[in-house]
């Protein structure tokens, strides 16, 4: 479930939304931190050495925050340096970072900052560029403004440089010669590139020096986003404080969007590589229109030689599973690739390599049920052309693919009536199908879940990834929202979508499954 709002930018309101970088679009504030400490603890050692005085550490809970964070980098190296009573020469920018000035300590900071960068990456928090996404909807604009001087570069590892409108960073402020936060010169650049009045803006900010800049600039509305434990110093500038931007709404834009407007996994192939950059990947797969095209009959849905042999060669870089809405014995047959999980019925029965069962949400006894609503199905619809009634073990779906278009309603009709005689079965749909399987509160989005935990890949250094195209794959691709991938594979109608990427049939699934794969196998490469 989405936080509840906190607050609620609407379009009446606001033309504009100016993001600060590091914090809050990006997650490299911790990468910042680090690497000032790892410079001023190596600077303050030697002055104690040399002054006789005694060596005490950069303390980044209390220093960071209040000196340092948000700051063009030589105000940082400033402030913080006379918080501790300490002169330094200013030095000048050809100063290297050997040298004992605030240009060469700053130079010093960069210096341990670009390599952890390189190291690591940076990433990029999903609601920031949820919200992006919902703002654009309705037409509102958005821009990007940093202190740093290597914003371009943490912009562009965490796959988000193009995502803005307008961007203000520290060489900009340096060319255009505007003072640093707390002054509010970067936001009013920023409104002025947008061609926006300040009023009609809102600051969205994680420090204290920003917030306060919103403020001084008369920014109609200053968000603080407090990640660091700092509601309260935040809320003496700060509108509204909130921990994460899930907590931001936009007037008329629900957290959905259709298959249509996804973007392509295969295009944006390397933002999900930056993604997986310190994880490794988990996939689920969904078999129908997912491993194979849609077919009129559903036994005629084979997987091809080549879709086998890539799925098989990524279960052997990570773990798969197939969790299809078809029988166990089934999909496990049509598949037919051993060593991976296989959640078939919708999740209801599940079996891990080698066919081993694996606990589940027991459908057992709903059993009766299923056999009793089978028999009165298969009587009801006997008569009506092209209608097939497939059991599965904990479903029983009632197909009408081959159904002339004007006895739908009449296939739905008898399915209804069947409910209505057996009530502890519940219905539901997908494509040119009608279901029925236990009442019970599970289905692909819970049994993912449980496979998840099972399996010990409820972890942060595991990535899932779900692929599907089907109604029922919704609730895994929901349960996937925030901590994973959702992939839908797109077919002639546009729908509703909790999925994050599409791909447009099963050829690109195949593709991306490789790709999936060459990258796991480059990785192993490396690391040998
Ligand atoms: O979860 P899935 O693996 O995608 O299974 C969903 C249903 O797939 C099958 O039906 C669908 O595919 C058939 C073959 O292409 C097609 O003829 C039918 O119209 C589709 O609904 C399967 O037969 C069902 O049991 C699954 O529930």
């Amino acid at each position: 479930m989405p936080p509840s709002p906190v607050v609620t930018l609407s379009k009446d309101d606001f033309d504009a939304v100016i993001f600060d970088m590091d914090g809050v679009v990006t997650r490299t504030a911790h990468v910042h931190a680090a690497a000032w400490k790892k410079m001023f603890d190596a600077f303050l050692e030697g002055y104690a050495a040399r002054t006789g005085s005694s060596f005490k550490p950069f303390d980044v809970a209390k220093e960071y925050t209040r000196y340092v964070d948000g700051k063009p980098r030589l105000d940082g190296v400033r402030d913080f340096l006379a918080s501790r009573g300490i002169e330094l020469p200013e030095g000048g920018p050809d100063d290297s970072p050997e040298q004992d000035t605030v240009y060469g300590l700053g130079e010093r900071k960069n210096a341990f900052f670009n390599v952890q960068l390189e190291k690591k990456g940076a990433k990029r928090y999903d609601s920031t560029v949820e919200l992006i996404h919902k703002l654009k909807k309705l037409g509102i604009k958005s821009a990007i403004i940093s202190a740093s001087r290597n914003a371009r570069a943490v912009l562009k590892s965490a796959g988000v440089s193009e995502l803005f409108d307008t961007r203000v960073d520290g060489l900009d402020a340096q060319e255009l010669g505007i003072a640093g936060k707390p002054a509010p010169d970067v936001f009013l650049a920023a409104a002025e590139k947008l061609g926006v009045e300040p009023q009609r803006a809102v600051v969205v900010e994680d420090a204290q020096s920003g917030v306060e800049a919103g403020r001084a600039g008369g920014f109609g509305l200053v968000i603080g986003v407090d990640r660091a434990d700092q509601a309260d110093e935040l809320a003496r500038f700060a509108h509204v404080v909130v921990s994460d931007l899930a907590e931001v709404a936009v007037d008329g834009v629900t957290d959905e969007t259709t298959t249509g407007e996804l973007p392509s996994a295969l295009d944006h192939f390397n933002h999900i590589e930056i993604r997986l950059k310190s994880k490794r990947p988990a996939v689920f797969l969904d078999y129908d229109g997912t491993l194979t095209p849609i077919v009129e009959r559903p036994e005629d849905a084979r997987i091809t030689e080549e879709m086998r042999q890539t799925v098989r060669d990524l279960a052997k870089l990570c773990t798969v599973a197939i969790v299809s809405g078809r029988d166990l014995q089934d999909v496990r047959h049509l598949a037919g690739i051993e060593d991976i999980y296989y959640a078939g019925s919708h999740g209801f029965d599940i079996a891990g390599p080698a066919g081993k069962k694996m606990e589940y949400q027991s459908g057992t006894d709903y059993l009766p049920d299923l056999d009793r609503a089978e028999k009165e199905l298969e009587k009801r619809l006997e008569c009506l052309d092209g209608v097939q009634v497939e059991r599965k073990k904990f479903a029983i779906a009632v197909h009408f693919r081959r159904v002339a278009e004007e006895k739908h309603l009449e296939v739905e009709e008898n399915v209804d009536q069947v409910l209505a005689q057996v009530k502890r079965l519940r219905k539901t749909g997908g494509k040119k199908i009608f279901e029925l399987r236990p009442d019970i509160d599970w289905d692909k989005g819970k049994a993912l879940d449980y496979l998840l935990e099972k399996l010990d890949l409820n972890k942060r250094d595991v990535l899932p990834f779900y692929l599907g195209d089907d109604l029922t794959d919704e609730d895994a691709m929901r349960e996937l929202k925030e901590r994973g991938i959702g992939i839908t594979v797109r077919d002639d109608e546009d729908r509703r979508t909790q999925a994050a990427y599409a791909l447009e049939d099963t050829c690109e699934v195949r593709i991306f499954l490789q790709k999936l794969a060459d990258l796991l196998e480059e990785r192993a490469q490396e690391s040998e």
